[in-house]
């Protein structure tokens, strides 16, 4: 990837085809292609707003945000009070096991994993929610297990690890804890790396240099800074009028904002939709996806995850190197851009973290958090025997 032309406004310009959005998204998920005007940089404030109007409940089924959120929500069991788990009848179960003939456990297919990875470089790239924490109710209380943080900081010891996530970069670090990681927040637009990468990206308006908390220098990058205001707008309007319903939950992720709605009744799920629809046509510079019972509103710009792989790559100097092996481990839909990255790029595994089947880029599969955390020990356990041995 080319950051010196691409770094300094990720923002896409090409025209798009009629039923097509521009990340090849279809344009259901859009409330609409942007004019080209609303991109110029800090135009947006002055763009004059009509008054939202409540559209028809129609809109959302039409458009198939409906039937999206239900596909988003496999069945699932309540295990305590806190945590839910995806959950599966015999007919799930037996798809579940063909599924997992194409995309083999990463625990059963370790010897495969690390026989290719020989000699060669590991760079660990992990999804928070899902991945390294269960799935719970109330996003505020996505803590991880003190065991699943111990094993996250012993995989950084051998191999550059990153957190790549959906939140804010503050409040996923703020859970995660660990220093001697790298962090990119909302979906990767937030992300903060070591400093090799300042050269190429020199003179950005997006980057800034300065002294992290391991007191080395960092930089960070977030690619939709003019964002934020615009954000913060959305984010207070949807707190706003979503208060009616009940169970209805928004968090601001700085440069995204996430709409809940695990807690809703689903005879609501089209209410809380139509209000996004609506928001959203006043904000011809935002689009949608959809993660886990959660809407996702973000900036129409040329970001994701797959592209923070790469950056965090290319920042660790580890990018058009074949003897380096990206593995990328994520349960989500967002998680999809940078299993499509590594698929594409014919580099590295994408290990999906679902327990029931889905369709993905992924290589490789894992069921829960738990086999996560056993998947970073076996690394763990791998390298340290094959530094043995070589001593
Ligand atoms: O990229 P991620 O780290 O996976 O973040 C994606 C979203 O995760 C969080 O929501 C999800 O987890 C919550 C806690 O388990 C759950 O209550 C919610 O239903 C899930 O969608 C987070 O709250 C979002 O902001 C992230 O975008």
């Amino acid at each position: 990837m080319d950051l010196k032309s691409n770094h300094n406004a990720p923002v896409l310009t090409d025209p798009v085809p009629a039923n097509k959005s521009r990340l090849g998204m279809h344009s259901n998920l859009l409330p609409f292609t942007p004019p080209t005007a609303a991109f110029s940089s800090g135009s947006y404030l002055s763009i004059p707003r009509k008054k939202t109007i409540p559209g028809k409940l129609e809109d959302v089924r039409a458009s198939g945000w409906v039937d999206a959120m239900q596909a988003s929500s496999p069945p699932r069991k309540r295990l305590n009070k806190d945590m839910v788990v995806e959950s599966s009848s015999d007919d799930t179960d037996a798809a579940y096991h063909s599924w997992v003939f194409k995309y083999p456990s990463a625990l059963a297919s370790f010897e495969q994993i690390t026989n290719y990875a020989k000699g060669k470089r590991i760079a660990l790239f992990l999804d928070y929610d899902g991945t390294l924490s269960p799935i719970v109710d109330d996003p505020d209380h996505a803590f991880m297990s003190e065991e699943m943080r111990a094993a996250v900081r012993n995989v950084a010891k051998y191999f550059p690890t990153a957190i790549i996530s959906g939140r804010s970069r503050d409040k996923v670090y703020e859970f995660v804890g660990l220093t001697e990681l790298y962090y990119a927040g909302s979906h990767g637009m937030d992300i903060m790396c070591p400093v090799t990468v300042s050269e190429s990206i020199d003179g950005s308006q997006n980057h800034t240099t300065f002294t992290g908390k391991q007191g080395k220098e960092v930089n960070l990058f977030q690619p939709a800074s003019e964002f934020i205001p615009m954000i913060s707008e959305v984010s207070q309007s949807l707190i706003e009028i979503t208060k009616e319903i009940k169970g209805a939950q928004v968090e601001n992720n700085k440069f995204c904002v996430s709409v809940h709605y695990r807690n809703v009744d689903e005879k609501s799920w089209p209410n809380v939709a139509q209000l996004v629809h609506d928001t959203l046509k006043e904000f011809p510079r935002l689009r949608l996806t959809h993660g886990r019972k959660v809407l996702e509103i973000r900036p129409v710009i040329d970001w994701d995850k797959g592209k923070a792989v790469e950056f965090l790559l290319e920042s660790l100097g580890l990018s058009d190197c074949k003897d380096v092996v990206p593995i990328y481990v994520g349960d989500d839909r967002t998680d999809e851009d940078a299993f499509k990255v590594l698929r594409e790029g014919n580099q590295g595994y994408g290990i999906l973290v679902s327990s029931v089947p889905k369709e993905t880029k992924a290589f490789y599969s894992l069921r829960d958090p738990n086999e996560v955390m056993a998947f970073l020990k076996s690394l763990v356990r791998w390298k340290q025997q094959s530094t043995a041995s070589q001593q």
